[in-house]
Order: structure tokens, then sequence, then C-alpha cells
């Protein structure tokens, strides 16, 4: 139909589901490292940051209510709940001497997608966990709790993912056309100012939505990945990866196995932003003081070894499948894999050691 607008790529990104060898459970090593990368930090700022005693005062018991947001389906979720609980405990031992009246509870709430395979998460959970927990489905850019009703809020690797592409980039009569391309490069003017208007479209609607839920004084911890200031997508590790992965979309066209149109209107709902533009965005929404900012990526590095070819490999498929076949259709999902997958070895490409570094960004928000 000629006024049919372009479809896009899916609304839901999913990670693949169960345990099995391809599932993003046994296939998330990278993304943990992030994780262990930043227990300590976790630990120094809910020490230096939060006020319990404002919380604890008189009661013989507390409820501590923390949610993470994008929380996939585990094993990491599980370890950052572990590091923030064992954070306030620590804590709460040292403001009282290891003498308080009063007992903390912890109350946690798993937030993804409804299509996020929240069974295989909770079937993870060891039976003698001794916390509250529940699944909260539902895309963070929206309210997902009462007012004032969270005490830490928490967003690994998640943010860096749009509620959705912006139209113009597949939209062939537009000057933000993203022709031959499936990504935000940084490079194309036009382009790129449609990704930054999504982008801060939904960092206010999160920014919203988490000032309404956390209470007064209550912390967000916020990991994402990002660029170094100034320097574009393109020119990074992920941004090879990109390119890359895009290669292969072409080279199943070209054999005929996927329609170029459905090429021209795929592009990635992820936009990878500069520490600069992060801080603007939470001092213009104003609901939270930045407590602190890190760019942990030399970090990392030095505590990491890099990923084997296939650990990538696996990795990939693991975050990618579900937008693929999304789109394309199941039929094509292993033989696109296949083409990565030979790609991949072939160019010796290794995350964390092609081009230039791409930034973590480690936040730490206070509600006001
Ligand atoms: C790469 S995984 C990270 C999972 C986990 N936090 C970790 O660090 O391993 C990103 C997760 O964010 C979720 N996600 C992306 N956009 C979302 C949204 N708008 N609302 C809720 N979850 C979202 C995805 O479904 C996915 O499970």
């Amino acid at each position: 139909m000629a006024n049919e607008e372009p479809k896009t790529v899916p609304q839901q990104i999913i990670m693949k589901g169960g345990d099995g060898p391809l599932s993003y459970a046994k296939n998330s090593s990278l993304q943990k490292g992030v994780v262990d990368a930043t227990k300590g930090m976790i630990i120094h700022a809910i020490a230096n940051n939060l006020d319990m005693d404002k919380f604890c005062s008189q009661s013989s018991s507390q409820t501590f209510r923390i949610a993470d947001f994008g929380c996939s389906i585990g094993p990491n979720t599980i370890f950052s709940m572990q590091n923030i609980i064992q954070a306030l405990e620590q804590k709460h031992h040292e403001n009282n001497h290891g003498n308080s009246p009063t007992i903390l509870e912890f109350q946690l709430f798993f937030n993804d997608h409804s299509t996020n395979d929240f069974n295989t998460l909770f079937k993870s959970i060891p039976p003698s966990w001794p916390y509250f927990v529940a699944g909260v489905p539902g895309s963070f850019y929206r309210r997902l709790f009462p007012k004032s009703s969270i005490h830490i809020g928490h967003s690994s690797n998640a943010l860096q993912w749009l509620s959705k592409v912006p139209q113009e980039v597949v939209d062939c009569k537009s000057p933000a056309y993203n022709d031959g391309s499936i990504y935000c490069r940084g490079i194309e003017k036009e382009v790129t100012k449609a990704y930054i208007a999504q982008f801060e479209k939904d960092m206010e609607s999160f920014l919203n939505g988490r000032g309404e839920e956390l209470v007064n004084g209550g912390l967000m911890v916020i990991l994402m990945g990002g660029v170094p200031n100034g320097i574009p997508l393109s020119h990074t590790a992920i941004g090879k990866f990109y390119d890359l992965f895009g290669s292969c979309l072409l080279d199943l066209t070209n054999k005929g196995l996927v329609n170029e149109e459905k090429v021209k209107s795929f592009n990635l709902p992820l936009y990878f932003p500069s520490a600069k533009e992060v801080k603007e965005l939470i001092e213009r929404n104003g609901r939270f003081s930045i407590e602190s900012m890190n760019e942990i990526t030399e970090q990392l590095k030095r505590g990491q070894p890099l990923p084997s070819a296939q650990n990538c490999i696996s990795h990939v498929r693991a975050g990618f499948e579900g937008l693929i076949k999304d789109h394309f259709g199941t039929e094509i999902v292993d033989e696109f894999f296949a083409c990565y997958a030979k790609k991949h070895l072939q160019s010796g490409f290794v995350f964390g050691d092609n081009g230039v570094d791409n930034t973590l960004m480690f936040m730490i928000l206070k509600r006001i």
C-alpha cells in the first residue's frame, strides 16, 4: 500500500529465554563483568548516599523495596540485587554497631517487558532465598509502581535500548533516512538528530517514572553503555560490531534469502550517549541529584580477560536473535547467525579490543 508506514523493528526487544546453551542466562558473562566491576562502587554509594536512619527509625522492622529495571532472565539481576542487599545490611550493621532493634526485610521487584522469560528467572531463584520477590512486566518508560514506594532502583545494560526506532530513519523520503546502515553511527547529522530526540524523550519518561516511584532520598543506580564525549559510535568497538552484524543482512540479500526492502526498514532501537548528554538530561529533568557519575571502561578492562570469539558469537545470538526473528522471520535465523559467526571469526573481532573503547557509565542518582 502506498501510504503504509514502513515497519520498524518490534517495540519489545527480547533476550533469548530458557537456560539452554544459546540462552541469555548462559550467555551474559560480558554483562556480568559490568555488574561485578561495580559491586564495590554500589556498596560505597549506599554507605555514603543513603540515609538509612530516616527509614529505620523506631520501628521493629523495616522493609526495603528494591527494583531492577530491565532485569532480563538472570543470573545477573540476582547478583545485582544481592550486591544491593549486602550494601544495605552492611550499612545497617555499621550504623548500629551490630546492635539494631530494627530487623530489615527486603522486597525485590524484577521488571522487564512482558515477553521476557520470567519463568526461567524465577525458577533460578534459590528456594531458601530469604527475600520477597515479584515480577513487574511492562516498559520502564512508563510508571510501574505506586508513588514513593521504592527505596532503591537499579538498571544495568538496559537504558541504551530505546522504546522504538525513530520512524524517520526508515522512511526513504525523510532527510533522516538511514541509508546503508542499521544503527545510529553518530556521523550522519539528521539520523543522529532523530536518534537523539528519541533517546531524550525516553530518558525523560524513565526519569519521570522513577521520580514518582522512588521515596524521597531513595537512590537510583544506573549502569549503561555509552561513547566517550565527541566520539561517534561507528568509531568504537560496538560500532564495528554493528557494521559486521549489518553486513550479514546484505550478504543474505545478495543471496536472495532476505528481501531488500525488509533490510532497508531494519534499524536497531539503540542509542549510546556520552556522559555529558546523560548529565544534561538528568539536570534538565530536575527530579534527581547526581551523587556520582563515573566512566569505568579502563577498570573493567584491567579486571577482565578478553572473551573468546565463540563466547562473543553466543552472546550476540542470545541478545539479538529475538530482533532478527521478529523482523525477518524464524526461517532466516540460523542462516543469519551462521553468517555472523563466520564473519566474526574471519575478522578476528573481539569485544573490548576493537576500535575506541566504549564507555560504561556508572551513576548514582538521589531522589530530591
Ligand atoms: C542486555 S539485557 C540486560 C539484563 C541485565 N540487567 C544485565 O545486566 O545482564 C537488557 C534488558 O533490558 C530489557 N529492556 C529493554 N528495554 C526495556 C524497557 N523499555 N522496559 C523494560 N525492559 C526493557 C530487555 O528486555 C533486556 O532484558
